[in-house]
């Protein structure tokens, strides 16, 4: 199939002899001269845009005699050519459509040309090589979108979506305030003193979710695989998986080999955590976030921490604005539940109320985030508070659920126990027994 139109393109300069206005609407498809394939086309393109922007009439005398000074005229054809243009079309009502199809055209012939010219390179080229290519060509097609194509009429939205609701965290007095959970299509941070229980928070969060049939996934910036999973296997197990041992230093409970296999087995397709090995920028995690959002229906993501993701930017602001922006256009983009660990900076030791702002790093990211939890603990006693210092969706806020910690079990509970009995359902037909 050949990658050009010649009829469309006169079309196009047709239309513009008959009506000048007309020229405007190549604003809408962002149509410049090089979209044009004939090279005459691109001259006459070029001087009508010129004369057009200079107050000047677009007829034959005017942009005959233009082409003249510029010594193009004899080489689009002289007057004959352009004169038989205007047989071309009857009238320029139909200039758009026209438009469209050359624009889209120039867009095949660029990416066609790249195809060819990464194809014959592609063997000296590594796989991050290879993903710049691939963003290249996908910020092209972003930018080469027709203007319809950035906005929707508002009476074809519809509330009844499949992806409309919410993942319950397992906490009743969170889900409540948040609206059933954490809605999807948002971004949420978490914040708080280090070792005031974030991650444990999140462990359980993301165990409650994989029992709901939500899949999810885990970017951990300071664990390993193995730290990684012991502390999440050790979240989920029931006590009949959970031994009581000794060593020089005293008791400790660690998870069985059995138990170990069968959560294991558990989160297979249902849980992915992110590659040690790849870079945590910002295209990496989009790129990863899209494809599990697609292919593996992960509607979960938790992001922990912030400081550990390496993304573009001239300065530490900059970076977390990109990570943060980013974070927050995939959520809204495939309707996830997005949630970002950040720290506190050092405002939040000052004895005074909480506030937003308390996470560490660039002011804009609270203003991006649609809910900011904020955990502390007690000194001297196995309680975390989680405190909803923003919520965009019920708009409650400084309501605080009060955990209480069981080490043993890597599990915060609430007053009547219930998330410290619940089973996630990783062993069929386990009935919970007690666990001393
Ligand atoms: N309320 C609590 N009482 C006692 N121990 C707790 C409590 N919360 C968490 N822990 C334990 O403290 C340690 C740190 O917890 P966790 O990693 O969840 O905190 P964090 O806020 O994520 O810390 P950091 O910011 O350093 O990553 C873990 O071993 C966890 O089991």
């Amino acid at each position: 199939m050949e990658l050009y139109n010649i009829e469309a393109e006169q079309s196009i300069l047709g239309a513009i002899l008959i009506e000048p206005q007309s020229i405007t609407e190549g604003s809408q498809v962002n149509l410049s001269a090089s979209d044009f394939y004939i090279e005459k086309h691109q001259i006459i393109y070029n001087c009508m845009k010129k004369l057009y922007s200079s107050n000047f009439e677009i007829d034959l005398v005017i942009l005959s005699s233009e082409l003249r000074n510029d010594n193009t005229l004899d080489a689009v054809g002289g007057v004959a050519y352009m004169s038989s243009l205007i047989t071309i079309v009857p009238t320029a009502s139909n200039i758009l459509y026209y438009m469209k199809i050359v624009k889209t055209l120039a867009m095949k012939r660029y990416i066609h040309n790249e195809l060819l010219q990464t194809g014959s390179n592609i063997q000296s080229m590594d796989t991050n090589d290879l993903i710049n290519f691939t963003d290249e060509l996908k910020s092209m097609l972003l930018e080469s979108s027709h203007v319809e194509d950035l906005f929707i009429d508002a009476s074809t939205i519809s509330l009844k979506t499949e992806n409309a609701g919410a993942i319950e965290t397992g906490f009743k007095n969170l889900d409540n305030v948040t609206g059933g959970g954490l809605n999807f299509g948002t971004l949420t941070i978490i914040t708080g003193e280090p070792g005031s229980g974030k991650s444990t928070f999140l462990n359980q969060i993301l165990a409650n979710a994989l029992s709901l049939g939500f899949n999810g996934f885990l970017y951990s910036g300071e664990l390993t695989y193995q730290m990684l999973m012991e502390w999440f296997c050790k979240t989920v197990a029931n006590p009949k998986h959970l031994i009581t041992c000794t060593n020089n230093f005293g008791k400790y409970v660690k998870l069985s080999d059995e138990g170990f296999e069968m959560i294991s087995n558990w989160t297979k397709d249902k849980l992915f955590i992110y590659s040690k090995e790849a870079k945590a920028d910002e295209t990496n995690l989009a790129n990863v976030i899209e494809y599990l959002a697609i292919k593996k229906n992960v509607k979960l993501f938790i992001l922990d921490n912030l400081m550990t993701l390496e993304c573009s930017g001239s300065d530490k602001y900059e970076k977390q604005i990109i990570a943060v922006k980013a974070l927050k256009n995939l959520a809204k983009k495939y309707n996830l539940a997005l949630i970002l660990v950040a720290h506190s900076n050092k405002s939040s030791l000052l004895n005074r109320e909480s506030h937003v702002f308390e996470i560490s790093g660039a002011s804009e990211i609270p203003n991006l985030a649609d809910y900011v939890f904020k955990t502390s603990r007690e000194d001297g006693e196995p309680l975390t508070h989680v405190l909803v210092l923003k919520n965009r969706i019920t708009g409650i806020i400084k309501k605080r659920a009060i955990l209480k910690f069981d080490s043993n079990r890597k599990r915060f509970f609430t007053k009547d126990d219930t998330e410290l009995n619940k089973d996630f359902g990783y062993e069929p037909q386990y009935e919970q027994g007690s666990f001393c």
